[in-house]
């Protein structure tokens, strides 16, 4: 029998990595957080000094992630360059297909003794899991991420000017919903949980009220 898989997807700074983070410890489940596969690849391909648009070597890269990659935990992920180059090779189509196993096996066989999967990113309920068993698209509005975005960049010390953040997270917003490879998108059978007005303890209540009345599963706590 097949384990439980929940895909969250959602834009930039909408609070899905927090919202899935809180999901998989609610349910015992392993974590995901695809958008660090993506930053990976870019990360690796800066390091080698190409461009973040050289398609054949990003392509090459992504074939080659392995789950127990240093890579994967690099503080260097983190970062805006890694952010921007991420969302460039994202729109390689070699690039989501060399990065589909990777996912799919994560959400077959989760690692350890996890009883399930919760994944995070841009289309896990649209491509990667599309039978997954619960499906949220959390969402708030660009001000609202940008300034979220701002906060975390202040609390890690790096400075930042606030019309800089709004104008990137547009321009990455743009990218992720307008290429032609698994754009940005609620599935059809997504709850769509827009959290502009809404702090984390309460993003998850409503997730698991919804992950609860789809699946009848209950937390741990
Ligand atoms: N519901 C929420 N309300 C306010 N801040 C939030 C909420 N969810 C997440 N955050 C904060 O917003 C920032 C971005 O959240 P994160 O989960 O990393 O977003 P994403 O994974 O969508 O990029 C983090 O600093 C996080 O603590
Ligand atoms: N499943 C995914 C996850 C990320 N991505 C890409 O990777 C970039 C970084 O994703 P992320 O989830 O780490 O970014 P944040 O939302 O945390 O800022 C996104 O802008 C997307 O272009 C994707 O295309 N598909």
């Amino acid at each position: 029998m097949s384990l439980p898989v929940i895909a969250i997807d959602g834009p930039a700074a909408s609070g899905k990595g927090t919202l899935a983070r809180r999901v998989a410890a609610a349910y015992g489940f392993a974590h995901l957080d695809t958008g660090s596969l993506y930053r990976a690849v870019g990360v690796l391909l800066l390091r080698l000094g190409k461009d973040p648009g050289d398609a054949d070597a990003a392509a090459k890269i992504a074939r080659a992630l392995k789950p127990d990659d240093t890579i994967l935990t690099d503080p260097d992920l983190r970062g805006d360059e890694a952010a921007q180059a991420a969302s460039q090779v994202a729109v390689v189509p070699e690039v989501r297909a060399a990065l589909l196993d990777f996912q799919r096996g994560f959400a077959k066989h989760p690692p350890g003794d996890a009883r399930g999967a919760v994944l995070d990113g841009r289309d896990i309920g649209t491509v990667i899991c599309p039978d997954a068993d619960a499906k949220l698209f959390v969402t708030a509005s660009v001000e609202v991420r940008a300034d979220r975005r701002l906060k975390e960049l202040q609390e890690r010390g790096i400075p930042a000017i606030p019309s800089d953040v709004l104008e990137d997270m547009k321009a990455r917003d743009a990218r992720d919903s307008q290429r032609a490879v698994a754009p940005l998108r609620p599935a059809g059978d997504a709850f769509v949980l827009d959290t502009s007005a809404m702090n984390a303890e309460e993003a998850l209540a409503a997730a698991i009220a919804h992950i609860g009345s789809k699946t009848g599963l209950g937390t741990r706590r």
